[in-house]
Formats: C-alpha cells, sequence, structure tokens
C-alpha cells in the first residue's frame, strides 16, 4: 500500500506528518511557497509553488496524480480542491473542510448559524468605517482578525475606541490572501482555552485525544500541556460541538478544534483540519498515537480504535529574536541533558521576530504534576537562544 500523497504547505507540522509517513512506507511530494521548507527536508520530493495561484496547483496535482491531497496550511487556492475531489484524489479531510476554515466566514457561519453553536458574537467589516459600526455592534473590548490569517497575523484587541483605525491598518498588514475584510469578535473572558484533537474516520468512529490547555500570546501559542483539567459536563459539551462541526465538513483526519471556556459555560472558537500547533505536545509520547500518526493513519484509512493517555506532557515553544539568513540556536546542551524531555529544531532555512523555529516537550507519568511540567518546559525553551 504505497500511496502518493502531495503535502499542501511544509512547515513544522508538515515535517512531522512526513516522517509518521515515511515510517509506513508512503510517498510524499512537500510543496510550499519557499524551498528548503522544513517538511521538504524529510520527503520524497519537493515542489515550491504560490498555493493560493488555482494555475500552479492545477498543474502540480496534474504532474504528479497523487492519491492524496493532505493540506498543512490555510493559504491554498482552495476552490480548486473540490475539482481535485471529483477527479477522484482523496482530499484530506474534505474539499469543503480546507474551503471553509481558510476563511473565517465561512467556518463562523457554520457554526454560529448552521449548527447553532455557541461562539463569541461578531460582525464583519470591510473597511475602517464599517469596523467603527461594528465595534458598536459587538462592543469593546473586541478582537480584530483578518478573515484570512493564521497564528495571530493581523489580530488585535480594541480597548478604546481610539484603537479602531489601528487595528484596522494592522489587519491590512497581516492578511494574506486577497480578501480585505475581518470579522470583529466580543471578548470573550475566559478561564482558560483548550485544543481538542479530534479523530475523524471512514468507519464514522470519531475518537477524541484528551484535551490540550494552551497559553497564547500576540495570537501565537507560547506553551501547550495535555490533559488540561477541564469539568467534565464542559468536556463533553466541547466534545459534542466538535463532533458536530466535523461531521458537518467531512472527511477523516485529525482535527484541532479550539474552544474558550468561561463562568458562562464553553465557546466554539475556530478549528484546524489538520495537525495543530498546541498538538506538538503529544511528541512528548503523550497518547498512543502523536497526532500526526493519527492524522496519517485516518488519510490511509488505517482503523484507530482507541487513544490512550500515556504520559502527561507539555510544549514550550522556541521563537526566534532577530531575522537571519543562516539561524543557530545556543543553549542547546542544557535541552540535550535535561530529564524527561526532547525537542525539535525545525530547521527552517530564515528566521524573523517571533518565527517558531523549535519546540520542547517535557512529560512525566500519569500521576505527575502538569504544573511542573508545564514549567519546565518554558524554562528550558528560555535557555534556548537564536542567533
Ligand atoms: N474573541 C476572543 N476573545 C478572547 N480571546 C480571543 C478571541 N479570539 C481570539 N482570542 C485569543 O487569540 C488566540 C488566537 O486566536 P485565533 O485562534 O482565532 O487566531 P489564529 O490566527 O487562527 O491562530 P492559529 O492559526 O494559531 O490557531 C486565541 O487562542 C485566544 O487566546
Ligand atoms: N498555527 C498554524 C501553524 O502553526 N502552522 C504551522 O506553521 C508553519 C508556518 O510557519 P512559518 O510561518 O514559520 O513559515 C505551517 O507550515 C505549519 O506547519
Ligand atoms: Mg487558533
Amino acid at each position: 500500500m504505497n500511496k502518493k500523497i502531495v503535502l499542501l504547505g511544509s512547515g513544522e507540522l508538515g515535517k512531522e506528518f512526513v516522517i509518521a509517513a515515511q515510517r509506513l512506507g508512503q510517498t510524499v511530494i512537500a510543496v510550499d511557497s519557499y524551498d528548503n521548507a522544513p517538511a521538504m527536508q524529510v520527503a520524497d520530493g519537493r515542489e515550491v509553488i504560490n498555493m493560493l495561484d488555482g494555475k500552479a496547483l492545477d498543474a502540480l496535482v496534474a504532474k504528479h496524480s497523487p492519491d492524496y491531497i493532505v493540506p498543512e496550511i490555510e493559504a491554498i487556492r482552495t476552490e480548486r480542491l473540490y475539482d481535485y475531489e471529483k477527479q477522484g484524489i482523496t482530499v484530506i479531510p474534505s474539499a469543503k473542510a480546507a474551503n471553509f476554515t481558510m476563511n473565517r466566514k465561512s467556518i463562523r457561519d457554520l457554526a454560529a448559524k448552521d449548527l447553532g453553536l455557541k461562539t463569541a458574537n461578531y460582525r464583519y467589516a470591510t473597511s475602517a468605517q464599517e469596523l467603527q459600526k461594528a465595534v458598536k455592534e459587538v462592543g469593546i473590548p473586541c478582537v480584530v482578525k483578518p478573515l484570512m490569517s493564521s497564528s495571530g497575523k493581523g489580530q488585535s484587541t480594541i480597548k478604546t475606541p481610539d484603537d479602531i483605525q489601528r487595528a484596522w491598518d494592522y489587519s491590512q498588514e497581516g492578511s494574506r490572501g486577497d480578501v480585505a475584510e475581518v470579522i470583529v469578535e466580543a471578548f470573550v473572558n475566559f478561564n482558560y482555552e483548550i485544543t481538542l484533537l479530534t479523530l475523524t474516520q471512514h468507519d464514522g468512529n470519531t475518537l477524541f485525544c484528551p484535551p490540550i490547555g494552551h497559553r497564547q500570546e500576540r495570537g501565537d501559542y507560547q506553551e501547550s500541556w495535555q490533559p488540561a483539567a477541564m469539568q467534565e459536563d464542559h468536556l463533553k459539551t466541547a466534545q459534542d460541538m466538535a463532533a458536530q462541526v466535523t461531521a458537518a465538513l467531512g472527511g477523516a483526519g485529525i482535527w484541532g478544534v479550539e474552544f474558550f471556556i468561561g463562568n458562562d459555560g464553553v465557546y466554539f472558537s475556530e478549528l484546524s483540519p489538520r495537525p495543530h500547533d498546541t498538538g506538538m505536545v503529544t511528541l512528548a509520547n503523550t497518547q498512543n498515537y502523536n497526532e500526526f500518526e493519527l492524522h496519517l493513519r485516518a488519510v490511509l484509512g488505517l482503523p484507530i480504535k482507541e487513544i490512550t493517555q500515556e504520559r502527561i506532557g507539555a510544549s514550550a515553544v522556541i521563537l526566534a529574536t532577530a531575522h537571519s539568513e543562516n539561524p543557530g540556536f545556543t543553549g542547546i546542551n542544557t535541552l540535550a541533558t535535561a530529564p524527561k524531555s526532547d525537542f525539535r529544531l525545525f530547521g527552517k532555512p530564515t528566521s524573523r521576530p517571533y518565527r517558531r523555529m523549535g519546540v520542547v516537550v517535557t512529560y512525566d507519568d500519569l500521576n505527575g504534576d502538569i504544573t511542573e511540567v508545564v514549567s519546565r518546559a518554558k524554562e528550558l525553551a528560555a535557555k534556548v537562544k537564536t542567533t
């Protein structure tokens, strides 16, 4: 069963996915907009194209005629994926999932309006003037995000009316794709937030990983841990919502479904139809299969009967501090000698401030102390500096 997979996006998440695929003898062509991206370094082949260019995507798919197309980022001309599905290529998890999640409007309207899930109150705006009006309607504080962006790019919080113009300008700098529109969401004063990794399978058996807690700065994750302590009824509510939204989008794979938990219950935030950055905590072997192995097995249609928690764990990111064409690290020996921990350096060929360059994972056995495991991950990550 050697299958050919075209991976659209070749960052750190793709790299671990390719490693999982290689271990089961699959062939992967890794694609991104720049050469020597992390996943390319371990794949069978590579292509450098602009994935927002439909013609370039068509040519790539025609050239390789893969069994599977696995999107790894959002910035893809996802409308084209429906056609590839019609040609008999399996898009993971489905063309609809990739298409709806690339634009915050489609996924938010599906969740809030069609499925009636609880979300932050929200409006859309296509100009600074419309944003003024939208902010009045949802109230201050509120969060502004480009419809097409990820990892917090172009995202900011409005705390006073004076912030509105700046939030608009910032959203336009951080937006990728060709849409100028933003979503403005009421600020949810949550107690904590989680990612619920959800596995959908061809046989209809949907499974959930233990919830992952995480902390964000500038809209980007800093640490994550598993399991996140949670009230049983909140977990059940989140699982129900995750089952509904993944069923509406269709297909098999791992999904990172994000929730805020406040005093007034569980809010659906957004989801990735692919491995999630906060799910890198599973690289600490917290589960019988990490999120990348789960994704690969779901892609190949290998049945997963259960997901079990084997350890507790945490992850903390290693971020670059400066622009470099030849990034390096100091402090790696400290990581190498630390007990109950491991790390990844992604091999990104260039750095810019706040670019994620690596990750530290820590773990303990099931009766360990999660707070201690998280502090250890943070302390270790802080010992590494990029040069
Ligand atoms: N309405 C909100 N109220 C309070 N906090 C929010 C709200 N929206 C976003 N945040 C905070 O910002 C973080 C990033 O937001 P979101 O997940 O929407 O951005 P993103 O760019 O899609 O990030 P990623 O691609 O990494 O998941 C959230 O995890 C949360 O901490
Ligand atoms: N929140 C989404 C996320 O974490 N995506 C991961 O980051 C890479 C882009 O990194 P880069 O911006 O450093 O090239 C993506 O390719 C994916 O692996
Ligand atoms: Mg998010």
